[in-house]
């Protein structure tokens, strides 16, 4: 998908959504586990139940990697079921990944060839080499862990390094690499007063927004300090919307809480 296409998805839905796909087979409802293939159940109704109101979806890798072979096969039953309904929806595979160079590339051919989905997540800690094979795909993005949401984010991220923040050295050495327009950046929403100063650096990239909802993240501070002209934000929910209830209504309570969700976003932008 183009960056342009993204924006429009945006622009038309009056929504920058994401709706996070971390499957739990203990948190779905149990009337589901008699499926055949209980977690690709659940995200084809989660889809279902919400697409006309995001503009991207985001499995975590971690939740079907669980499930061995059976949760591979229904990470890739999901992928195919949007690029084949939904393609004008932006797909991010939450992976996290990131080794030396003929490693990433074969991460990277995984996700973007195997897989087809628009972007995977990466982390920068083993620097340009391991970063720029994922930006050799045309149309297809890396999305770099700047300020991660967790308390965690405070260990290294925060910590200065000539004389900055090291967060802030990850986002202006990877502006500097090879084909870095196909580079977005993760930040928390639980850290959003850090987005006015992330913008000077970034002004024009994606920033996608994970920690609204069950980290508490405010979607208000987000737009107002990580706005940029096109939006420029990708804000993901997955547990409030996902499990928004685990009864058989959970479909009708999944989109009750995005829609919530995408008219304070209507509002806001
Ligand atoms: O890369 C991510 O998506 C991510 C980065 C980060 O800093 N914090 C963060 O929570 N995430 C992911 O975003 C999702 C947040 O889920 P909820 O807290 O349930 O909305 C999970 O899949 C996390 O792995």
């Amino acid at each position: 998908m183009t960056l342009s296409h993204l924006s429009k998805q945006i622009e038309n839905k009056k929504s920058f959504l994401c709706v996070g796909l971390d499957i739990d087979l203990e948190k779905i409802p149990t009337h589901l586990l008699q499926e055949e293939d209980p977690i690709f159940a659940f995200s084809k109704a989660i889809i279902e139940a919400t697409h006309d109101l995001c503009v991207a979806y985001k499995p975590n890798t971690a939740f079907f990697e669980a499930y061995g072979v059976k949760g591979w096969m229904a990470l890739e039953k999901t992928i195919n079921y949007l690029n084949k309904n939904y393609p004008d929806h932006f797909t991010i595979a939450d992976a996290k990944r990131g080794d030396i160079g003929n490693t990433s590339t074969r991460y990277a051919k995984a996700f973007f060839e195997d897989l087809n989905f628009d972007s995977v997540t990466i982390a920068p800690y083993m620097g340009k080499d391991s970063v720029e094979p994922f930006l050799e795909f045309e149309d297809k993005f890396a999305i770099l862990l700047a300020l991660t949401s967790n308390q965690g984010a405070f260990d290294f991220q925060t910590k200065t390094v000539d004389e900055k923040p090291l967060y802030q050295e990850v986002l202006k050495t990877a502006s500097q690499y090879k084909n870095s327009d196909r580079l977005m950046y993760v930040v928390g929403a639980t850290k959003a007063e850090y987005l006015k100063e992330i913008r000077q650096i970034v002004p024009n990239s994606f920033l996608l927004v994970p920690g609204v909802g069950a980290q508490g993240g405010s979607l208000e501070e987000v737009v107002t300090y990580g706005k940029n002209d096109q939006v420029g934000l990708l804000v993901n929910s997955s547990r409030s919307i996902i499990y928004a209830s685990n009864d058989t209504d959970f479909a009708d309570a999944a989109r009750a809480k995005a829609l919530e969700l995408q008219k304070q976003m209507a509002e806001l932008i």
